[in-house]
């Protein structure tokens, strides 16, 4: 996804979003709808080449965000900062920078849960697919959230994150990734899952195609059943014990989703072929 200058096909962007934080990411090119990608939160825009999604994907026009606090994006110290909101003001700020009329979000873990309330919140969205994350109302635990936060952003935090995701099989890029986390941001963004996340999402129109991913083994998978029925969404199962080690997974998903794209009618790709 990047070579020599940095991005090989790929243009850098920036937007501001509703409450004026800087949002970047990159984005390219492409024929047929527009994929917005967004990642979880101990990552960035990285993930989507390093995971090999995007290998499956090598026609359609892409735009990577950096969330808040994450990649090239701009910090936000509070946790109200980093509420859900905040994050949902942050995609829809990028769907207003590309301009188009249709686009479809893809999000990874707690991106996937941000995908779905976009999807809520926008009817441009015609498509969202949530990997690993379903839309139901759910516990957070503050005290367990509180710790949390205090192991990630301390000076071990990222020796935290990676020796847990390592101990529970996840991939090596998902475990390279929160050592580009700034500690701070890691902490705030942990914190911000109190403002709001625990909120299930809506559907935002009869006609959007709501997707939720989660592993064949997932413990929680009623809770995914819940939200097929709830929400009218598919779901769609990865061969995986578990969540975290669906991850290694993705490059199969974006081949799978290459096929959506592909099987969209010709009026949805006509009217989706923008200037790419
Ligand atoms: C079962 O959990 C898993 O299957 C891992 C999976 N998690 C989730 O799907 C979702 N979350 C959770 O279920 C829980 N939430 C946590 N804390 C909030 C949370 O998620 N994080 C805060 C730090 C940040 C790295 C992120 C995280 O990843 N921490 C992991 C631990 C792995 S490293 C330390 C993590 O789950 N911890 C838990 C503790 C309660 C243990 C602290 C509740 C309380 C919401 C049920 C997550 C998508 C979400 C869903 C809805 C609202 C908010 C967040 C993964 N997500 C990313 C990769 S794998």
């Amino acid at each position: 996804m990047r070579s020599g200058n940095g991005h090989s096909g790929w243009d850098a962007f920036a937007v501001s979003s509703a409450d004026g934080t800087v949002i970047r990411g990159i984005s390219r090119p492409g024929s047929g709808e527009t994929l917005v990608l967004v990642h979880g939160v101990a990552m960035d825009s990285r993930v989507w080449g390093d995971s090999g999604f995007l290998d499956g994907l090598p026609d359609a026009p892409v735009v990577a965000v950096d969330l808040r606090g994450r990649g090239a994006s701009s910090h936000v110290g509070t946790a109200a900062g980093h509420a859900l909101d905040r994050y949902v003001e942050d995609v829809r700020a990028v769907l207003d920078r590309f301009g188009r009329e249709r686009y479809i979000v893809f999000g990874l873990y707690f991106g996937g849960r941000i995908a779905l309330q976009v999807a809520g919140a926008d009817t441009r969205v015609v498509r969202a697919i949530s990997f690993c994350a379903h839309g139901e109302e759910v516990e957070i635990p503050a005290d367990a959230v509180e710790e949390e936060a205090r192991a990630v952003e301390g000076p071990g935090g990222h020796t935290y994150l990676r020796d847990h995701f390592t101990a529970k099989g996840a991939p090596a890029w998902m475990v390279e990734a929160c050592g580009r986390v700034d500690g701070g941001q890691l902490g705030a963004a942990t914190r911000g899952l109190l403002h709001g996340s625990h909120r299930r999402t809506e559907r935002g129109h009869p006609d959007q195609d709501l997707v939720l991913i989660t592993a064949a083994g997932d413990a929680d998978m009623a809770t995914f059943h819940a939200g097929e029925k709830r929400l009218g969404a598919r779901l769609w199962l990865v061969d995986s014990p578990t969540r975290v080690q669906a991850a290694a997974r993705l490059a199969e998903v974006g081949h799978r989703v290459a096929g959506l794209l592909e099987a969209a009618p010709d009026s949805a790709r006509a009217a989706g072929t923008g200037a790419g």
